[in-house]
């Protein structure tokens, strides 16, 4: 997971500034934003941006600020609205559009706008639960009742054992050490890539210690999940990209998990910030296979807007870009979509989804508990490193360590260009070095390296579906 912790921007020397780098200042809003979500999630996060604004953009300030304040103040953030009643209960997921009207209640979206434009405004959320719905306006597809019942059970079991080994991402907020309001452990397939993977790979920016084997039905349910998003993948070709053809950059291979990052969500506080994916070593245009278990929970996301694009004529209107194949929601540029992600649904996040949009566990104020998992839901994100993008073959920055990969967003100039960059920029406190190099891919998204470097030596990760 591209971290939703904080990440001290490293300025850089004039010479070495990108045009996009001004990407950064509009990224660090979010990073301050989602601070102060992981240290208040009980707020609304349009209210906490407030507060931010208010302290000038200082999220110490705005810190304290919000812990001196008593619950009762006038001006205190509000604390979030109840989650809609319907939430655990599957059967109803047809057809339904709701969006929240001007009194916070959750009404049907024709009764509040015309039915053909999904639109959104600023500060509202729109729900989204049939499955032609999320394909129609989102990067994501779902399907519901993903696996046979039983199996679907005993693996949310085999992952809640497991869940004992989960830890806490810790970062440090100024002074203070945040931990971040979920628990979670990568897993990949055999003990060598163990040993690799807490040497060798950094996430978010920073060196992780808790990384497992993947036990028996994770791995066993992945070759279901395998087969499921390769065939999401060419039908989202046919029916939504341009010309029936794969994006630039997203890879023309068949997707063959070989990690995956299990969460747990303990009780209706626990959440992600809004983040998108960390690029590093799933390359541009990633596909993600996201498989939740246990209690509902909202998944929410929002696209990224570059500045020029949201003060510019396209303001309310996001740009159709080659990259972006589907019109997005009319101005959810400025909302967010909500869709619901019941026991045992598989949602696929396309490959237009972590470069354009960004997403989120929503803390929720009440949530149905599940027979099994009580007040907890497990989520499953199998994801596909590159073989091509081993921590060997790329770039290291100038403290010795793995650059990492982002994609610029911000400016028309050089939006959708990737650069690597130092890992401390991600890790505040480290004072980093400014590396910066800009990126080049092939039409698959396979890295170019200048000519004479190998990219044959480094272990590959294995498929966990080639595994018995
Ligand atoms: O829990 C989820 O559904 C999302 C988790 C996520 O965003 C991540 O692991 O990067
Ligand atoms: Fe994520």
């Amino acid at each position: 997971m591209d971290a939703f912790v904080s990440r001290k921007r490293v300025k850089v020397s004039a010479s070495e500034v990108p045009q996009d780098r001004g990407a950064d200042s509009e990224e660090s809003t979010d990073v301050k934003l989602a601070m102060l979500v992981s240290l208040h999630p009980e707020c609304l996060p349009d209210d906490l941006l407030d507060v931010l604004v208010a302290c000038e953009g200082s999220v110490e300030e705005a810190a304290s600020l919000l812990q001196s304040r008593p619950d009762s103040t006038a001006g205190t953030p509000r604390k979030r609205a109840a989650p809609p009643s319907f939430l655990g209960v599957q059967s109803s997921l047809t057809n339904h559009v709701m969006t929240k009207a001007e009194d916070g209640s959750l009404k049907p979206f024709s009764e509040t706008a015309g039915k053909k434009s999904l639109a959104t405004q600023k500060g509202k959320t729109l729900h989204l639960f049939d499955p032609q719905d999320i394909a129609s306006h989102t990067p994501c597809t779902i399907i519901h009742n993903f696996l046979p019942a039983d199996e679907a059970n005993v693996l949310l079991e085999e992952l809640l054992q497991e869940s004992q080994h989960f830890t806490r991402h810790e970062f440090q907020l100024f002074s203070r050490t945040v931990k971040s309001p979920h628990s979670a452990c990568v897993y990949v397939s055999t003990p060598e890539e163990q040993q690799q993977q807490i040497s060798d790979y950094t996430y978010g920016g920073t060196y992780r210690a808790k990384i497992r084997q993947a036990p028996r039905e994770l791995r066993s349910v992945s070759r279901k999940v395998q087969r499921a998003v390769n065939e999401e993948i060419q039908k989202r070709i046919r029916e939504v990209y341009p010309d029936g053809k794969k994006l630039k950059h997203q890879s023309a291979k068949e997707w063959r998990p070989n990690a995956a990052f299990v969460n747990c969500y303990d009780g209706p506080g626990e959440s992600v910030g809004y983040h998108s994916d960390d690029l590093t070593y799933l390359g541009p245009h990633p596909v993600i296979g996201s498989l939740s278990l246990g209690v509902e929970r909202e998944f929410r996301i929002r696209r990224v807007v570059a500045r020029d694009e949201e003060a510019g004529e396209n303001a309310g209107s996001p740009a159709q870009t080659p990259q972006s194949p589907i019109k997005a929601a009319r101005g959810d540029a400025q909302g967010q979509i909500s869709i619901h992600l019941p026991h045992n649904s598989l949602l696929v996040m396309h490959a237009e989804m972590q470069e354009e949009w960004k997403h989120s566990i929503a803390p929720a104020q009440t949530i149905s508990p599940h027979p099994i998992a009580g007040n907890r839901r497990i989520n499953i994100t199998y994801r596909w490193y590159r073989d091509t993008m081993h921590p060997r073959y790329t770039p290291r920055c100038r403290c010795g360590k793995s650059a990492i990969l982002r994609c610029a967003k911000n400016k028309q100039e050089t939006r959708g260009r990737y650069m690597w960059m130092c890992y401390a920029g991600y890790d505040p406190g480290k004072p980093g070095c400014s590396f910066f190099q800009w990126a080049e891919f092939d039409d698959d998204g396979d890295p170019v390296w200048e000519e004479g470097r190998s990219v044959d030596l480094a272990p590959k990760l294995v498929n966990f579906a080639s595994q018995g």
